[in-house]
């Protein structure tokens, strides 16, 4: 499968005020963008945008794959995978749980342990997520993501609360995902550890 990402001409108003005024990218599988810029500037604005959460106001986003635009929104979830500020760590279970359980809601056969593995997460397979530090429930929802199969990542800063390690992981991971052909945006604070394309976005 080959997935292209197409924006044309964007505005996106939040709350009645713009935050994006034309804004125009392309970018294909293989590829990795850091969406840049200050507090405010519209990084996860434009993300929403991306997934479908926040219609345009003018302008127009287009998801292709293998050619055919994905253009209903509802059809366009299918092919993200969505981290954001909030991890979405279940309290009551375990780390291997909430893995098996995405796993299974989204078809995934891949193995739970080496994606915990990955992550330098392995060793909590059986704790719960109450007792997770921050950065260990960061490691847990990119190990989530990194199961489900969606070729495009949207990410909303991925190397939030993570020590120097989980960052070098996070960026094998992305630069892995790129390499089979997926596509990754990532607003950051903070360079991604890779070679990647930068979006850089405008003060407030
Ligand atoms: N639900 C909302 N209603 C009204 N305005 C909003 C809403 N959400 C965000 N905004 C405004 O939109 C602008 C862009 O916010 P956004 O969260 O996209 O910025 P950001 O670049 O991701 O910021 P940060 O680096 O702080 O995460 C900000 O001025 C913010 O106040």
């Amino acid at each position: 499968m080959t997935i292209a990402l197409d924006i044309d001409n964007l505005l996106l108003l939040r709350g009645g005020r713009a935050v994006l005024k034309g804004l125009s990218l392309s970018l294909t599988g293989g590829r990795v963008l850091a969406l840049e810029g200050p507090n405010g500037s519209g990084k996860t604005s434009l993300l929403r945008a991306i997934a479908g959460l926040l219609p345009p106001f003018a302008g127009r986003i287009t998801i292709t794959e293998d050619g055919r635009a994905v253009s209903d929104p509802e059809d366009r979830s299918d092919f993200i995978g969505w981290l954001g500020h909030q991890d979405g760590i279940k309290a009551q279970l375990t780390v291997r749980e909430q893995v098996a359980f995405w796993a299974a809601m989204f078809g995934s056969k891949a193995e739970i342990m080496p994606a915990l593995k990955r992550f330098g997460i392995a060793h909590l397979a059986e704790a719960r997520g109450a007792i997770l530090s921050a950065g260990q429930k960061r490691r847990l929802a990119l190990a989530r993501l990194s199961l489900v199969g969606r070729p495009l990542w949207l990410l909303d800063e991925p190397l939030a609360a993570l020590d120097t390690a989980g960052k070098a992981l996070v960026a094998e991971a992305l630069a892995d995902h790129a390499a089979k052909g997926g596509m990754v945006i990532a607003a950051t604070h903070e360079p991604l550890g890779l070679e990647c394309e930068r979006l850089v976005l405008g003060a407030a």
